[in-house]
C-alpha cells in the first residue's frame, strides 16, 4: 500500500502560486514521490516539477517566482500506475495550437490501459506512462464545441477513481468520479479567489473558507465570472474510500461533513466494544493509530499511555520501495518507552495491518522493553483484497490478511491476542448521512465486493483469487 496523491488549485488571487505551494506542503502526507506546480503567468502556463518532497522540488525562491500569476495548479504524487518516471509527475502540461492545459489527478482509472490501446491504434502519441494522460487524449478527440463540453465527454469515458483538476488560460475545472472515491473540496479565499483541493486541512492552512465537497459525478468550473457546479453524469452512488478515514487523510480534515479524527475515535470506541482486552494500559501506534487509541481508552476505561515514541524526522513507512528499507524505517521511527510498558499488559492499537511490517516490529520492541503481554487491536477490518481506485495495493500477495487467518496472524505477530473492527462497526463509526450501500463507503478491500466493474484489472484479480484456493466469501470470512 502506498500513499495517495494530493491536488491543489487556485483561481483569482494574485498570490495563487505561493498559496498553492503552502497547500502542497499541507497535502505532503498524500504523496512524497514527486511534486509540481503550473502557474498562469503573463507569458502563458509555466511549470516547475521534479522528484521528491515539495521542499526539495521548490528549493529555490526562483522556482516559484517564475510561475507567479493569478491562478495555479499543484500536485504531490505517489504512483499507482505507470511508475516513477519524470514524465509521470504532475500536473501534466499539454501545449496545443489553441492554448495550453494543465492536468492533475488523484485516483486510479480502471480502463486506462484499454483506452490507451485503442487511442494509440487511432494515432495518439502518449508522452507519459501514467493512467492520467488518457483524459486529455479523450478530451481533444471530442467533437464538442467548447472546452467544457469536451471535458464532459471525456469524463464520461473514464472509469474508476478520480479527483481531476484542470487549469487553462480561462478557468480552473475539477471533477469527481461517479462514486466520489477520492475526496475533493472547494473553498474561497479572503480575496474572493477560489481553491479546489484534496482535503479541508489545506483550506484551513491557506485561510480559505470551506464551500463544498465535490459530489460524485460533479463538475466544478471556476472562471472570472465565478464558480458553478453541475453534474456531468447522474449515474452516481457515493462510495468514499474508507481508507481515507482509517489512515490516509489528515485528522484535521473533514470529508463529506465527517471529521477524520473523530471518525477514528469512534472506530476505537467501537473496537473496545467488539474486541475487549484485559490490559493495564492502552498504547496507540503513532501517527495514525493515535486517534483510535484515544477512543479505545475512553470506552474501555483502561488508561491511555504513551508507550511508543515517534521520531519527527522519519516519513510514512509505506512509501519505502523495499521491504528491508521499510523494516529499517520502522526501527528508526518508533521506540518503546521502557519506564511506561515494563511489567504491563499492553493493549496496542493501530489503524490497519497491511504487510504486517509495523505490527511485527512494534510487538518485539514492546516485549524487549518488558511488556508482560501485548493485546493487538486494529481499528479497521482485515485488509484482504486489492484496491484499484487509487490506493496502491493491486495484489493480494503482499496483504498479510489475504494469506493468513486471524489466528495464524496472531501467532506470526507474536501477540497474546488479536482483534479487528467489523465492517459494520466501521460503517457505523464513520456514520455518513446517506442511504447509499455500505453507508456511502467503499469497503471493497475488506469484502472483495467492488462498487464498479474492474475493467482492465478484472481478469488478473480473478486469477489471483483463484490461486488463494478460497472463494471471495471464504477469504472475507477468514
Ligand atoms: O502492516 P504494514 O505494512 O506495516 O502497514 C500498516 C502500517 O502503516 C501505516 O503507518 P505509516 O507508517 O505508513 O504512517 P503513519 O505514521 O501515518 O501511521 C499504518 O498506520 C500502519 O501503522
Ligand atoms: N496516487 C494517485 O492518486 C496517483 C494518480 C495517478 N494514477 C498516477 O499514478 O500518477
Ligand atoms: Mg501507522
Amino acid at each position: 500500500m502506498n500513499e495517495e496523491c494530493g491536488v491543489f488549485g487556485v483561481w483569482g488571487d494574485p498570490n495563487a502560486v505561493d498559496i498553492t505551494h503552502l497547500g502542497l506542503h499541507t497535502l505532503q502526507h498524500r504523496g512524497q514521490e514527486g511534486a509540481g506546480i503550473v502557474g498562469r503567468t503573463p507569458a502563458g502556463l509555466r511549470r516547475h516539477y521534479g522528484f521528491g518532497l515539495v521542499s526539495q522540488v521548490f528549493a529555490q525562491p526562483a522556482d516559484l517566482i517564475a510561475l507567479r500569476g493569478p491562478a495555479a495548479l499543484g500536485h504531490v504524487r505517489y504512483a499507482t500506475a505507470g511508475g516513477a518516471i519524470l514524465e509521470n509527475i504532475q500536473p501534466l502540461l499539454f501545449r496545443f495550437s489553441d492554448g495550453a492545459v494543465a492536468l492533475a489527478h488523484n485516483g486510479n482509472l480502471t480502463n486506462a490501459l484499454s483506452l490507451r490501446a485503442s487511442l494509440e491504434q487511432n494515432g495518439a502519441i502518449f508522452q507519459s506512462t501514467s493512467d492520467t494522460e488518457v483524459l486529455m487524449h479523450l478530451l481533444r478527440r471530442s467533437p464538442a464545441k467548447t472546452f467544457k463540453g469536451q471535458l464532459i465527454d471525456a469524463l464520461n469515458q473514464v472509469h474508476g477513481g478520480f479527483a481531476f483538476a484542470l487549469l487553462t488560460e480561462n478557468g480552473l475545472y475539477a471533477a469527481c468520479d461517479p462514486n466520489g472515491f477520492r475526496p475533493l473540496v472547494v473553498g474561497q479565499l479572503p480575496s474572493g479567489g477560489y481553491v479546489i483541493c484534496s482535503e479541508t486541512a489545506a483550506l484551513n492552512v491557506v485561510g480559505a473558507e470551506f464551500i463544498k465537497d465535490v459530489q460524485p459525478g460533479e463538475l466544478i468550473t471556476v472562471t472570472n465570472a465565478g464558480m458553478t457546479a453541475e453534474q456531468y453524469t447522474t449515474h452516481t452512488q457515493l462510495a468514499v474510500c474508507s481508507m481515507e478515514y482509517i489512515y490516509f487523510a489528515r485528522p484535521d480534515s473533514e470529508i463529506h461533513g465527517v471529521n477524520v479524527h473523530q471518525a477514528r475515535v469512534a472506530m476505537g470506541k467501537r473496537l473496545a466494544q467488539e474486541q475487549p482486552a484485559a490490559g493495564d494500559i492502552v498504547v496507540g501506534v503513532p501517527n495514525s493509530g493515535l486517534s483510535a487509541a484515544i477512543g479505545y481508552a475512553q470506552e474501555s476505561g483502561i488508561p491511555y499511555e504513551m508507550g511508543l515514541i515517534k521520531s519527527q524526522y522519519v516519513a510514512r513507512t509505506f512509501i519505502q520501495p523495499t521491504q528491508a528499507l521499510r523494516e529499517r524505517s520502522v526501527r528508526l521511527k518508533l521506540s518503546a518507552l521502557k519506564a511506561v510498558v515494563n511489567g504491563k499488559r499492553v493493549v496496542l492499537i493501530d489503524d490497519s495491518i497491511v504487510r504486517g511490517t509495523t505490527a511485527k516490529q512494534i510487538v518485539q520492541l514492546l516485549k524487549d522493553a518488558g511488556a508482560k503481554s501485548v493485546h493487538l487491536r486494529i481499528a479497521s477490518p482485515p485488509l484482504r483484497f486489492p484496491c484499484f481506485y487509487g490506493i496502491d495495493i493491486q495484489s493480494t500477495k503482499e496483504l498479510l490478511a489475504a494469506n493468513y487467518s486471524v489466528a495464524a496472524m496472531r501467532q506470526l505477530l507474536g501477540v497474546e491476542s488479536l482483534g479487528f473492527l467489523s465492517v459494520q462497526g466501521l460503517e457505523d463509526s464513520v456514520n455518513l448521512q446517506t442511504t447509499a450501500p455500505n453507508r456511502g463507503l467503499c469497503v471493497a478491500y475488506f469484502t472483495g465486493k467492488y462498487p464498479t466493474p474492474l475493467d482492465d484489472y478484472a481478469a488478473n484479480l480473478k486469477e489471483e483469487l483463484s490461486k488463494l484456493t478460497l472463494n471471495v466469501e471464504e477469504v472475507a470470512a477468514r
